[in-house]
């Protein structure tokens, strides 16, 4: 996986990554699935207000992921933040034992998936899956579409991203996942809040940093790649990066981007090419690419050089069954 990486324990990924044959499966879109299973998420909370709400959903969710040939599950804390959680007039201690839950719950559904895949394995082509604690952006936090336009005003500074994300990435370090999983970072102050954290808080679990894009070529905040990667190549702590919840048809000339900059594991795991309202708040009917576009994609990106390939918004376990499918060529 390119260089070594200062982090010994970068080597799960990598150890994930070869049992896979050269390139592995993530999950799909999570908030998207409750929502097929008729969860209500239109909240600031989003898909974290399952976690109140309805835990045995977010089970039921990974389990299908599993099912579907996911080698990594990402947990349910994309939009759960203790201050999230405070507004609904929880505690602290519950908004933290709430972050705790999602990484309990992957953990969980992967163990007892698993369990249930070593009784037959003849009948199986899976892996051990990995659990991702999700980390969603500042931008998703939110709630106004930020996340898509990085546009986060004069006031934020680097010392006041890194405190938004510090007590939530402690807690979720304690609950012990196995990856730690950065999602749609639209600007670079945000990725070097990210990398600096992961410093100052001596963060041994491995990291993804993934950003999102809305014209393909630069980070949503109009900041160019080139220097988004520039300060993720000095750290030491993260283990790959890439793109997640842009549309697919972005992705191939960005890995091939992506693979001049850095010696980092690829990352992609696009939305299905529909357009998020973040003031109305619904996806907007765009170009959108199907399960057979998604196959012949991943294939496409993987040969680019992508390490770990899966869906975000409004791609769903079928979509995952067709990339897995034709990247471990399971009948
Ligand atoms: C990835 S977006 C669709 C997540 C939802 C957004 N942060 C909101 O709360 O509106
Ligand atoms: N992990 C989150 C990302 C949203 S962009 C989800 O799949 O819902
Ligand atoms: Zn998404």
């Amino acid at each position: 996986m390119g260089r070594e990486r200062g982090n010994a324990k970068g080597k799960v990924l990598e150890d994930l990554i070869e049992k896979a044959g050269g390139c592995a499966v993530l999950d799909g879109g999570f908030a998207t699935q409750l929502e097929k299973h008729g969860a209500s998420i239109n909240d600031p909370l989003w898909s974290a207000l399952c976690l109140i709400k309805d835990p045995h959903l977010i089970t039921r969710v990974h389990l299908e992921y599993l099912e579907a040939g996911a080698d990594v599950l990402v947990t349910s804390s994309y939009q759960a933040t203790i201050p999230g959680f405070l507004s609904r007039g929880l505690s602290t201690e519950e908004a933290e034992s709430l972050l705790k839950t999602s990484v309990r719950i992957a953990t969980e559904a992967r163990d007892k998936f698993w369990a249930s895949v070593k009784r037959k394995p003849a009948e199986h082509n899976y892996n051990r899956a990995l659990v991702a604690a999700s980390i969603g952006s500042y931008g998703a936090y939110l709630a106004d579409g930020s996340e898509y336009s990085g546009n986060y005003g004069p006031t934020v500074t680097l010392e006041k991203l890194k405190d938004f994300h510090r007590r939530r990435l402690q807690v979720l370090v304690e609950a012990r996942p196995d990856l730690l999983a950065f999602e749609t970072i639209p600007n670079k102050l945000e990725a070097q809040a990210c990398v600096e954290l992961l410093d100052e808080e001596n963060v041994e679990i491995p990291s993804w940093i993934c950003f999102s894009s809305v014209d393909g070529e630069n980070a949503p905040s109009g900041e160019r790649f080139e220097d988004c990667l520039d300060i993720i190549n000095k750290s030491s702590k993260v283990c790959a990066v890439g793109i997640n919840c842009a549309p697919p048809h972005f992705v191939l000339s960005l890995i091939q981007r992506f693979k001049e900059l850095t010696a980092m594991a690829i990352v992609v795991y696009p939305n299905s090419g529909e357009t998020w309202d973040g003031i109305a708040k619904r996806w907007l009917p765009s170009k959108c690419f199907d399960d057979e576009k998604f196959e012949l994609f991943a294939t496409k990106w993987r040969d680019a050089g992508a390490k770990l390939i899966g869906g975000c918004c409004r791609t769903t376990p079928s979509t995952i069954r067709s990339i897995s499918k034709i990247l471990k060529e399971r009948s």
